[in-house]
């Protein structure tokens, strides 16, 4: 919608104008945490020089400016990924604590012996050691959903684990690893056809495609504000309301509570129940301009430009000698994330090589997805992702690096 053009983009992140090595710094690790434009940063210096104070409790002017600032973000959260109502936009530190809160309160509440909880072979960590310690906690069982050769899910198996009727059935929309965008309004149709609750990891995908929740009709659905434009140590859990009505609370403390007596309390409406002590006010506030600026560029712009640069960077890696690539290979089947190996060269060694040579800033490592390396044998891959700033220039310097690295690993 915006018709800007990404170098147009790349002037509203002040980083982007960074040197390193004496060369200009090319980011390329958004799926670690993107960058941030002006307005957000100006955004959170405007609230600590002229209305920091806390909320909720102050009756006075700065302390009321405060509230409705955090408030205002949380209703812009909302309407961003068509949540019907803005108490189901609960405020967290980051998409991980999403999970495990919803891990800890919703699980311990309705996961028991035997139970089974379905995840898939793709999962982050994150999405992976939750249900891992909650089966642990009740007796519960997993079972994963394989990914084929060139990183897709087999549905196959889905709908085979489903006739086991799964209690709980948890998925990325968008793997970090290996790009691959999952059909996640089908399979949560599926899962609901025999009453599975689906949450949806959503670190990859709401950053960077239009997610409507309601349209996918998801249970619960997470993201982190640093992947998408926003500050650190905020993040989100949507959740259908009458699941978070009967959930009881993760954490207690302040704001939580509605009365406290010496021997017991009893909570406030959603979404404070699940917001127990002093918020992240000014990443609240971040995270609300961040998604200003993204419905400023238009999120259809975001996944069309982020398509064009994943299409130009397979075409132009493919020809780098050496060069393994992971995941689908269908521009419409992945996202802008685009894990590799380079020949015999560790991850590591080519991602200094890049930094110290080119200024190429990439991820080298395991990308906290370790069974995933396991499935494709490796013990890390490089891995370079795509952003709203990300130009053709970028790639190129990727993969003239690229070269540079193989001259010094080949000799
Ligand atoms: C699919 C997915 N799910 C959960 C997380 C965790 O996000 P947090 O904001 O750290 O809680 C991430 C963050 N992945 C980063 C850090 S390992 C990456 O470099 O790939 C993710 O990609």
């Amino acid at each position: 919608r915006s018709g800007r053009t990404a170098a147009e983009v790349r002037a509203d992140f002040p980083i982007l104008a960074r040197q390193v090595h004496n060369k200009p710094l090319v980011y390329l690790d958004s799926t670690a945490s993107s960058q941030k434009p002006q307005v957000v940063i100006e955004a959170m210096n405007t609230y600590y020089q002229t209305y920091n104070a806390n909320v909720h409790r102050g009756v006075y002017t700065i302390s009321e400016e405060a509230t409705a600032a955090q408030e205002r973000a949380r209703v812009k959260v909302a309407r961003f990924i068509n949540a019907r109502h803005s108490k189901q936009v609960i405020f967290t530190r980051n998409t991980t604590e999403s999970i495990n809160l919803v891990a800890y309160s919703w699980g311990n509440a309705n996961i028991h012996t035997g139970d089974l909880i379905v995840l898939t072979e793709m999962e982050h960590h994150s999405n992976l050691v939750p249900w891992q310690l909650l089966a642990q906690r009740t007796g519960a069982r997993l079972e994963f959903v394989p990914v084929t050769d060139d990183g897709l899910l087999r549905l196959d198996i889905y709908q085979q684990l489903l006739e086991q009727r799964p209690r709980l059935v948890a998925f990325t929309h968008m793997s970090n690893v290996l790009g691959t965008i999952n059909p996640v309004q089908e399979m949560i149709a599926q899962a609901h056809a025999v009453e599975a609750i689906v949450l949806v990891d959503g670190a990859q995908s709401v950053p960077h495609l239009p997610v409507d929740v309601q349209a996918l009709d998801a249970d619960f659905y997470c993201f982190s504000a640093h992947k998408m434009l926003g500050p650190t140590g905020i993040g989100v859990l949507y959740g259908k309301r009458a699941l978070l009505e009967a959930m009881p609370p993760f954490m207690g403390g302040g704001d939580m509570i509605r009365t406290v007596k010496l021997h017991e309390s009893t909570w406030n409406d959603l979404p404070w129940k699940f917001e127990a002590g002093t918020p992240a006010i000014a990443e609240a506030i971040g995270l609300g301009a961040a998604v200003d600026y993204l419905n400023e560029l238009g999120m259809d712009w975001v996944q069309v430009h982020e398509q064009e640069m994943t299409a130009y960077a397979l075409e132009q890696l493919q020809q780098v000698p050496g060069l393994t690539i992971y995941g689908p290979r269908e521009i419409g089947q992945r996202g802008g994330v685009i894990s590799f190996t380079l020949g015999d060269v560790h991850p590591h060694d080519l991602a200094s090589i890049l930094d110290q040579e080119t200024g190429v800033a990439i991820r080298a490592g395991h990308h906290c997805a370790q069974p995933l390396m396991e499935r494709y044998d490796v013990p890390a891959t490089a891995r370079a992702s795509f952003y709203v700033y990300t130009t053709k220039e970028d790639i190129d310097a990727l993969v003239q690096g690229l070269h540079k690295a193989l001259q010094i690993f080949t000799f």
